[in-house]
C-alpha cells in the first residue's frame, strides 16, 4: 500500500485517485476550491465532475497543501495551460518525491511540454508522465484501461509502474517521455480536425484520411524532436489518436463535430486542442516541419478560415507521395 497524491480534483485527476484507491492505497486528493472539496469529503462524489460515481474508501478529498507532505509519489492533473501558474504556487520544497505529469497538452506561448515546465519549477525531483487512451468516467468505473507510464530513468520508471498498477489499470513502461507526451497533445488536436469532419457530414472515410495523414503529421514532428516511432505508434500516440478521434464520449472531438454541424465554437469545458493547435504551429515553424492539419485547424479556431473553405483547402493541397 502506498500514499499517493493527486493534484486536480476534474475528471481525470478524480478517476486516477478512485483507480488508485481501489487497488488499497491511500489516496489524497488535492483541489484548489476548498469550498469543492469539503462538499466532495462530505457528500463522498465529485458533482461537479463525475457525478455518477461514489468516491471510494481511502480517498481523501481536501484543499489543504500540507497534507501532501508524506507521499510516495504526487500525480499532476491540471490542464496544461495552468501547470505553470499552479507551480508557481505550490511550495514542493518539503516534498520530495516523484511528480509525474498527467496532462496532454503543450503550453501555448512557450511550446513546452509539460515536464519540460515541471523541470524548470522543480530541477532536483524525479518526474514521470502518465498518458494513453482512457476516458475518465471508464477508469474511474474500474473498466480495463492501459496506459503509458514514461520516465528517463528506468528505475524510477519500473518502481512508479509497479506502485501505480492496478487490477484495472495495467501500466506500460517507456523512456521516451517526449514521444509520450507529443502523441497525447497533438491526438487532441486531430480530434477537433475529425469532430469537424464528422458534424460536417464528410463521412467515415475522410474522418480515416484524417487521421492516418494526422498520424503522419504527428510522427513527423515527433521525430523531429528527438521522440520514437515506437512511442508515437504506441499508446501514448495511435492509441489515444484511436479513441479520441473516433468517440463522442472525447470533448475535443465532440467541440469539432459542434463546430462542424453549427459553426459554433463551444465552451465551458476543457478543450485542450484549442490551446494546443496554436503551440504545434510553433514547434512545426521551430523544427521545420509541414502540419498542414494543425495550420488548418489553428486557423478555423482563430477565425481566419471558415469550415467548408478550410476543407476545401486541405483537399486541393498539390498531390503528393504518401511517405
Ligand atoms: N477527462 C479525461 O477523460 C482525461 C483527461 N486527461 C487530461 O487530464 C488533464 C485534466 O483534464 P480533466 O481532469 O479532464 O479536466 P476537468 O475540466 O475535468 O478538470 C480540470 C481541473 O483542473 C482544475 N483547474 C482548472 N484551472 C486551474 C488553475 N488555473 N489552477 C489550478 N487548477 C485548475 C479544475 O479546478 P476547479 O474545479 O476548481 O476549476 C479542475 O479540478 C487534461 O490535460 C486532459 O487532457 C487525460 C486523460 C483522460
Ligand atoms: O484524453 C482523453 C482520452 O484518452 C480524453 O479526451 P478529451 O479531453 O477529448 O475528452
Amino acid at each position: 500500500m502506498n500514499n499517493i497524491g493527486v493534484i486536480g480534483a476534474g475528471a481525470f485527476g478524480t478517476a486516477l485517485a478512485c483507480v488508485f484507491a481501489n487497488g488499497g492505497n491511500h489516496v489524497t486528493l488535492w483541489g484548489r476550491d476548498q469550498a469543492k472539496m469539503n462538499a466532495m469529503a462530505q457528500l463522498g462524489v465529485n458533482s461537479d465532475y463525475l457525478p455518477d460515481l461514489p468516491l471510494p474508501n481511502g480517498l481523501l478529498p481536501t484543499s489543504d497543501f500540507s497534507r501532501l507532505l508524506d507521499m510516495d509519489a504526487i500525480l499532476m492533473v491540471v490542464p496544461a495551460q495552468h501547470l505553470r501558474g499552479l507551480l508557481a504556487q505550490l511550495d514542493f520544497t518539503k516534498i520530495p518525491c516523484p511528480i509525474i505529469f498527467c496532462a496532454k497538452g503543450i503550453e501555448s506561448e512557450s511550446g513546452k511540454l509539460q515536464t519540460e515546465i515541471g523541470n524548470a519549477f522543480l530541477p532536483d525531483h524525479d518526474i514521470a508522465v502518465i498518458t494513453g487512451p482512457g476516458f475518465a468516467q471508464e477508469i474511474a468505473g474500474g473498466k480495463p484501461t492501459a496506459l503509458t507510464i514514461a520516465s528517463d530513468n528506468p528505475v524510477l520508471g519500473e518502481r512508479l509502474q509497479e506502485m501505480l498498477s492496478t487490477p484495472s489499470l495495467r501500466l506500460y513502461l517507456s523512456n521516451d517521455m517526449r514521444g509520450a507526451q507529443l502523441g497525447g497533445a497533438l491526438k487532441n488536436v486531430l480530434a477537433i480536425a475529425c469532430g469537424i469532419v464528422a458534424g460536417s457530414g464528410l463521412g467515415q472515410s475522410a474522418q480515416a484520411a484524417l487521421m492516418t495523414r494526422g498520424f503522419a503529421e504527428t510522427s513527423r514532428l515527433g521525430l523531429a524532436m528527438g521522440a520514437k516511432i515506437e512511442t508515437l505508434s504506441g499508446l501514448s500516440g495511435f492509441g489515444d489518436l484511436v479513441l479520441t478521434c473516433t468517440s463522442k464520449q472525447s470533448r475535443n472531438f465532440s467541440f469539432g463535430h459542434t463546430l462542424g454541424r453549427t459553426g459554433a465554437f463551444s465552451t465551458g469545458k476543457t478543450y485542450e486542442g484549442v490551446a494546443t493547435a496554436k503551440a504545434c504551429l510553433k514547434l512545426a515553424q521551430q523544427f521545420n516541419v509541414e502540419m498542414p492539419i494543425a495550420q488548418t485547424v489553428a486557423d478555423i479556431l482563430d477565425g481566419q478560415l471558415d469550415v467548408p473553405t478550410a476543407l476545401t483547402s486541405l483537399m486541393s493541397r498539390p498531390l503528393k507521395s504518401e511517405f
